[in-house]
């Protein structure tokens, strides 16, 4: 009989998010690194090496590698001869180490976790609660997996109950193609096939969890039908070429993986929940000796890239910027931004647009001429830091209120990921922009960020409107004054290349 005592396990969840904000899994790196060398699209390219430095300033700082830090979802295989030595249930002790991590002095986490979910939707401050699976086994010993799953790959998780005789694959590249970049690839796609409905999403949710072997696959070749399933998903999916940030390129996914569970006879289950660049996640086993003991990464693990903005991009100073200056911007074109943005997201903009409607004041003297506008929620700021890492986040969550704050005189704005129809439409309309940072660089971002200043809606917390001032910050247009997009444009132009199998360009 094994005995757990609550303070180890308590420790242990707490070291491990810890750890797993500042160090990317070695399978991660050496996989992106692999297809950082291999990717043709400069665009997608220059993505990478901004994720890559990204990670090492992090591994080196001990700072997130995202501003999403994730909501926190653990596994345990708990052995039925282990004793606990607690009065509290296991969601308290892993919410316990949630919030032990989350507000650790040295590296503070970014609090995500609304409740209730609809509604007041109020930031419950301390990222609890976790998502806690449980499964009882033989043996005497307790098995953790965790992860802290960022929300914008989570906004992408798909399911479908298929006809026995379907299509899997096709039912597969079809759902990837409508996900658009707002998942941050390039990551890992997990597949749960069969089971029931929710089975299907825990094997695609516990798929991710795995290391990334996809090309030792290729190697020896595959043994059973699902690896061979999994080489087929990979080389498709990768051929779509939606490519890095969506920009277009040769890598979309690192790996593919897949679990499955005998089924109905009249069903096939099948979810796939995608993974950020940002991949997070971690397992180790408690025995009943201490807590979890984690050795830190050799730096030499990342490749040596050090990521210098591009000397030939537009320099833009936003306290002077203009309509008339954004008209001659296009598409594709890399800029380094400097001067003062105003930044909000989901929540900011749910209240602007209340208070338009009615046809209220904005608050804190907030006017929206000529300025641009970060979708951002950043980790709050430690020791000499101005604001936390505060990469971009998901812009097609903000199209339904682009309209009117491009009435209010915006003139730009900064996000990750593709713009719908409509959003872009009004974009040309107003003669405006959209630009893009790249999601998984969060750390790398703000160190433009000179100056933060709170705006209006405090309580919001990371979702307040903020004033950043900002020295080169690097961005690329992604929509143009013209309604052209680099979404649609990038992915067309790389549709059908494949590392290693390229087909001559013509
Ligand atoms: O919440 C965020 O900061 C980003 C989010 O994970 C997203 O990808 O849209």
């Amino acid at each position: 009989m094994t005995t757990i005592r609550e303070s180890d396990f308590i420790q242990s969840i707490a070291d491990a998010l810890q750890f797993i904000s500042y160090y990317h899994p070695r399978d991660y790196i050496q996989a992106l690194s692999a297809a950082y060398e291999a990717e043709e699209s400069p665009a997608a390219r220059d993505a990478m090496a901004q994720i890559l430095y990204n990670s090492r300033l992090c591994a080196e700082g001990r700072r997130p590698i995202c501003q999403d830090t994730g909501a926190v979802v653990v596994f345990l295989r708990v052995g039925m001869e282990v004793r606990w030595d607690t009065q509290r249930g296991l969601q308290a002790l892993v919410d316990e180490g949630v919030r032990r991590a989350y507000r650790h002095p040295d590296n503070v986490l970014r609090a995500s976790i609304v409740s209730p979910p609809i509604g007041a939707r109020q930031n419950t401050g301390d990222n609890t609660p976790a998502v806690v699976h449980v499964e009882l086994v033989p043996g005497d010993r307790v098995e953790v997996r965790l992860a802290a799953k960022g929300g914008g790959s989570e906004n992408k998780a798909r399911f479908a109950v298929l006809n026995p005789n379907a299509d899997l694959v096709d039912w597969v590249l079809k759902t990837v193609q409508g996900l658009g970049a707002g998942w941050c690839p390039p990551g890992m796609l997990g597949i749960g096939i069969g089971g029931s409905a929710e089975k299907a999403m825990l094997l695609a949710k516990e798929a991710l969890l795995a290391p990334i072997d996809i090309h030792e696959l290729k190697a020896r070749g595959p043994a059973d039908p699902i690896e061979a399933l999994r080489l087929e998903l990979f080389d498709k999916v990768n051929a779509l070429g939606i490519g890095a940030q969506g920009l277009g390129g040769q890598t979309t996914v690192l790996d593919v993986k897949i679990r499955t569970y005998p089924t109905h006879a009249a069903s096939l289950p099948v979810a796939l929940i995608p993974n950020c660049a940002a991949t997070r996640h971690l397992e180790f086993v408690l025995d009943g000796s201490g807590p979890v003991q984690l050795e830190p990464p050799r730096l030499t693990d990342w490749p040596a890239i050090i990521w210098t903005p591009d000397s030939t991009a537009r320099r833009v100073n936003l306290d002077r910027v203009t309509r008339a200056e954004i008209a001659d911007w296009r598409v594709g074109e890399r800029l380094l931004l400097s001067g003062r943005l105003l930044t909000g997201r989901d929540a900011a903009h749910q209240r602007l647009a209340e208070l338009l409607a009615r046809g209220e004041a904005l608050p804190g003297g907030l006017d929206l001429t000529n300025r641009l506008i970060y979708y951002v929620g950043p980790v709050d700021p430690v020791r000499d830091e101005v604001v936390g890492p505060a990469g971009p986040t998901t812009a097609t969550r903000m199209d339904g209120f682009t309209e009117a704050l491009l009435d209010q005189g915006l003139i730009g704005m900064i996000g990750k990921a593709e713009r719908g129809s409509e959003a872009i439409a009004a974009i040309k309309r107003h003669g405006a922009v959209y630009l893009i940072a790249v999601g998984g660089a969060a750390y790398l971002v703000s160190k433009a960020i000179r100056s933060a200043r709170l705006v209006a809606f405090e309580d919001l917390g990371m979702e307040a409107i903020r004033e950043f001032e900002v020295c080169d910050m690097p961005v690329t247009v992604a929509v143009d004054s013209r309604g052209e997009s680099i979404h649609q444009t990038g992915p067309d132009a790389w549709r059908g290349r494949i590392p290693g199998i390229t087909p001559a360009r013509t």
